[in-house]
């Protein structure tokens, strides 16, 4: 069978650890081919990895890819899906708040071209249950993100609120609002509820709450969904990624059943 080519732009946590199980794990049907990042240190540690990759820059590296892996930013993970699946490359997007408002063209350019567009459930679970509830009917959905202070340090929220991250001695809630405000406030924490966004639709105001909590040692997200046919109460608490307090592993692994059951003919959950 031939290998499909992945090119992997952002090489940080989950680029480099999705990378190793690649080739690892999932090397008899994937081949990495290129890579990038905006740092050439992060792209030239990655080729200790992938050893047959090459550097390249995102253009290239999509017309070299069959499936393009975005780990970068949410800053720009819209214009490489957009690029990516106009130029008939599927993409396996991570940086969710990026794309969250604007997924309508994204998935009309992905049924026009047949290229894949696959939206892992990164550090959370149960977006089986919440897509399929959302048929009948979703009245309320909440998220409640707790993290520790130093994994929620360098958002943008705190250039324009004033919050003693060093100094918070107990659970103190940071932000309250909806999908859209949370990630452009915290693009590197909350893509999770721009996941749940898209999986619930406009109908739905996902309604967000994120907290730093020092005695935490995990990342957790609590969701809560009342819908007519059930109520779900899921709870994640994830070990953090060992290169970014900031990403759950969850979410690696995540990336890595989305390709392990890539082209797969047996699903199991929805
Ligand atoms: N969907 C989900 O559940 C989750 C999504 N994420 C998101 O996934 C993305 C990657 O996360 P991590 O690997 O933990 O971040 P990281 O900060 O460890 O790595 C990101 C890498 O991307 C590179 N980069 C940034 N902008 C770039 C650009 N324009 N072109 C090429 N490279 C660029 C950086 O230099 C860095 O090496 C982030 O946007 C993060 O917020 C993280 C955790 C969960
Ligand atoms: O990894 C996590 O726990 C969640 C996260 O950073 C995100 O959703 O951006």
């Amino acid at each position: 069978m031939k290998k499909i080519k992945i090119g992997i732009i952002g090489c940080g946590a989950i680029g480099t650890s999705l990378a190793r199980i690649i080739e690892e794990r999932l090397s008899e049907k994937f081949s990495i081919v290129a890579v990038c990042d905006a740092c050439q240190e992060k792209a030239e540690a990655l080729l200790r990895i992938c050893r047959r990759a090459k550097i390249l820059d995102a253009a290239h590296l999509i017309a070299a890819s069959d499936l393009v892996v975005e780990a970068a930013s949410a800053a720009v993970s819209y214009s490489i899906a957009r690029r990516s699946l106009s130029a008939g490359k599927g993409i396996l997007a991570m940086s969710i708040g990026g794309i969250l408002g604007r997924e309508k063209e994204l998935i009309s350019i992905s049924r026009k071209t047949g290229a894949r567009f696959l939206l892992p459930s990164g550090a959370i679970c149960g977006l089986d249950g919440i897509r399929a509830l959302s048929a009948v009917g979703i009245s309320s959905l909440t998220l409640n993100t707790s993290k520790p202070p130093k994994a929620l340090a360098g958002a943008a929220f705190f250039k324009t609120h004033k919050v003693d991250l060093a100094g918070i001695r107990k659970k103190t809630l940071i932000f309250s609002g909806h999908a859209a405000q949370a990630v452009r406030f915290f693009p590197q924490n909350i893509n999770v509820v721009a996941l749940l966004q898209l999986a619930t639709g406009p109908r739905v105001k996902v309604k967000v709450q994120i907290w730093a909590d020092p005695a935490l040692r995990r990342n957790v997200h609590e969701i809560d969904v009342v819908s007519p046919a059930a109520r779900l109460k899921i709870s994640c608490e994830n070990t953090a990624s060992p290169d970014n307090p900031k990403t759950s592993y969850l979410a690696i692994l995540s990336a890595a059943a989305s390709l392990a059951g890539f082209s797969d003919a047996v699903r199991i959950g929805s």
